[in-house]
């Protein structure tokens, strides 16, 4: 089974205008009230490539009750820990530019976390577990170090996309697959990554350090692949942006979908990278029709020092 982990989970209010004045009234013309979050987001989209998850993380008030109401009507399996205090309501703006405004992450007891802790005990050699979205302070490092060994313990494919302190210590549990986008991995090093070359050179030290597979997405640039054996490049395919919010997400989405049934890490890259832009160019996360049209659309190539900048 695959299991997706969302530690802050939002609903994604969603708001198209023509144009966006900071400090003046704005009035939209078209909104949306998605169910978010990156762990959610990866098990929307892998429930519309036919393939079955269960979202576990924490979630409460009357915004963690609207998530799961949304997600069991789309068919997607929840298994959340109910937190004290509402979820928060994340704001992304479509307009000239794309604005977003997250809230913090929840206060979680220990018991809270405890609980969290036990499900996660309980999964098996094989299964896949997806930690995706920021990791919020108010838990100690402790506990994420004690998921990621869990995990690692039982031979599960571990999937981190995550942002935080913890991440650092997150990494050393060597994953099967990291997926920061360019700005992440830049944050992870300390440093600024403006070039493939650049993610590549950052990726491959993370390889060193026993990760098996680190995937940088670069949004319209597309993304590169970097293992113990390979460096791929993927161009992403042109189309009409229309909301990139959870495009990252899809791609984590479509590799493990493809990955799961073909074993093969070529074509789930491909799959990944068609599954990104799919939901770049829709209002909501992408659907396998969407991916199925992209899929022949994506370039991938070995990289050489030559033709990459
Ligand atoms: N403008 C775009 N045109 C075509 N494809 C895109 C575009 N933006 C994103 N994508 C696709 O989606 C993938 C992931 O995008 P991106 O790097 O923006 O992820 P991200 O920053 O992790 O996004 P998020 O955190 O919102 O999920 C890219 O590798 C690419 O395949
Ligand atoms: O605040 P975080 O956890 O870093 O990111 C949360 C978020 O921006 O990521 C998803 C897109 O990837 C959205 O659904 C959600 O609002």
């Amino acid at each position: 089974m695959i299991y997706t982990c969302t530690f802050t989970p939002s609903i994604d209010y969603t708001v198209y205008l023509p144009e966006f004045h900071p400090g003046k009234l704005n009035r939209t013309e078209e909104v949306y009230y998605f169910p978010g979050g990156k762990g959610i987001n990866v098990s929307r989209v892998l429930n519309r490539l036919q393939t079955k998850s269960i979202a576990l993380g924490f979630a409460g008030g009357f915004t963690g009750d609207y998530i799961r109401d949304f997600l069991k009507a789309e068919g997607v399996q929840t298994d959340f820990i109910a937190t004290n205090e509402p979820t928060r309501i994340n704001v992304k703006i479509k307009a000239d530019s794309e604005s977003e405004l997250n809230g913090p992450g929840p206060h979680t007891t220990q018991e809270q976390q405890k609980e969290l802790l036990e499900k996660i005990k309980e999964l098996k050699a094989d299964d896949w577990f997806v930690l995706a979205g920021s990791l919020p302070d108010s838990i100690p490092e402790a506990f994420y170090q004690a998921v990621a060994a869990s995990c690692h313990k039982k031979g599960i494919h571990f999937v981190l996309d995550t942002s935080g302190s913890a991440l650092k210590q997150l990494i050393d549990t060597k994953p099967f697959l990291f997926k920061p986008n360019q700005q992440e991995l830049a944050d992870l090093f300390n440093t600024t990554i403006n070039t493939k070359k650049e993610a590549i050179f950052y990726a491959k030290r993370l390889i060193e350090q026993g990760i098996k597979h680190v995937i940088v997405s670069m949004g319209g640039n597309g993304a590169i692949l970097v293992t113990n054996d390979a460096v791929l490049i993927a161009e992403a395919p042109k189309g009409q942006v229309v909301n990139t919010v959870g495009a990252g997400d899809s791609l984590v989405s479509g590799f493990i979908a493809a990955y799961a049934q073909e074993k093969d890490i070529n074509e789930a890259f491909r799959y990944g990278i068609a599954s990104g832009s799919a939901t770049a160019f829709r209002t909501d996360l992408c659907e396998q029709k969407d991916v199925d049209a992209l899929v022949s659309r994506v370039t991938l190539y070995p990289y050489t020092e030559e033709d990459v900048n």
